[in-house]
């Protein structure tokens, strides 16, 4: 091991997959380098993967402080896209945080965990291969458009501390790449003035009752297998639609639950009825060494 070498650990959940690095005092990786990050997730060239958590306490990241208070979150979660972008929220992101929080002695076993973030602080529970976040108030922000070539929908505009454009297929449509969404090599269209700062876009089939799959691309990383804060927002949507959105108005009398199958594998999201989204699902961590890039 060199001297420039430094820890890192790979995870992800529903093969949503990141690179971590502990940074725990805040003085081994600064203010990250966008390069770097796209080097780390650089498949071919580097480790891997979605996006990048730095794991680091909240006291001693500026950044973090102006999101989360130390003494709520001891951790944050720096989260960045696999293009070196920031993101507010990654729903998958923190749940693997969590397990590595648990696995490295971190934080105490079987309490709820806390966790920083660009979109406020996050608690999490670990119920043995399930790791559950509480998403908080998701916010519906109306109507918009998005389209993949001449194909265009309809889509709901949903904000899980982060952007989505959620897409219902029409009834024969499919999310085979074959069919109109296709293979989601480039960026789906999106109203720039709606999401100045881009959109993670989703398209949903529906498969049943409480039931639906979907395909997501991704803000800063194009298509991944799945995105935490994309089924959340799916879930938000489809009960929307469903008449089940909680509170006034909103025609639900209770939780509304929904299974969402994503290309790496099945989340569980309820959307409750005093307004807030939770996500269940599986969060490992496969991996350790050490880089140099
Ligand atoms: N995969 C994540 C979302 C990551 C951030 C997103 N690409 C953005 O730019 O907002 C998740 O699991 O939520």
């Amino acid at each position: 091991m060199s001297e420039q070498d430094y820890p890192f650990l790979k995870g992800h959940g529903t093969e949503n997959d990141f690179v971590l690095l502990p940074d725990h005092d805040g003085t081994r990786h600064g203010d990250l380098d966008p390069a770097r990050v796209a080097r780390l997730c650089d498949r071919r060239a580097g480790i891997g993967g979605d996006g990048v958590l730095r794991v680091v306490r909240t006291a001693a990241y500026a950044a973090a402080r102006e999101h989360a208070d130390p003494a709520e979150a001891e951790w944050f979660m720096d989260y960045r896209n696999s293009d070196g972008s920031l993101s507010e929220m990654c729903g998958n992101g923190v749940r693997v945080f969590a397990r590595h929080l648990l696995e490295e002695g971190l934080v105490a076993p079987g309490r709820p965990i806390p966790v920083g973030t660009r979109a406020g602080v996050k608690v999490i529970e670990v119920d043995g291969d399930r790791i559950t976040v509480d998403m908080g108030r998701p916010r519906l922000l109306g109507d918009t458009e998005v389209a993949v070539g001449p194909a265009h929908w309809a889509a709901t505009h949903v904000d899980m501390g982060n952007p989505h454009a959620v897409a219902f297929l029409a009834d024969g449509q499919t999310l085979d790449p074959s069919g109109p969404v296709g293979p989601l090599t480039s960026e789906p269209g999106f109203d720039a003035e709606v999401y100045p700062h881009g959109v993670n876009v989703e398209f949903v089939e529906r498969r049943g009752a409480g039931h639906v799959a979907m395909r997501v691309h991704e803000r800063g990383s194009g298509e991944t297998r799945s995105c935490g804060t994309g089924a959340c927002a799916v879930a938000v949507a489809t009960a929307l639609a469903d008449g089940r959105a909680p509170g006034e108005g909103g025609g639900g009398a209770g939780d509304a639950t929904y299974r969402v199958d994503l290309p790496g594998g099945t989340l569980e999201i309820t959307w409750t009825a005093d307004d807030r989204v939770l996500m269940s699902g599986p969060a490992v961590v496969v991996a350790r060494g050490t880089t140099a890039l």
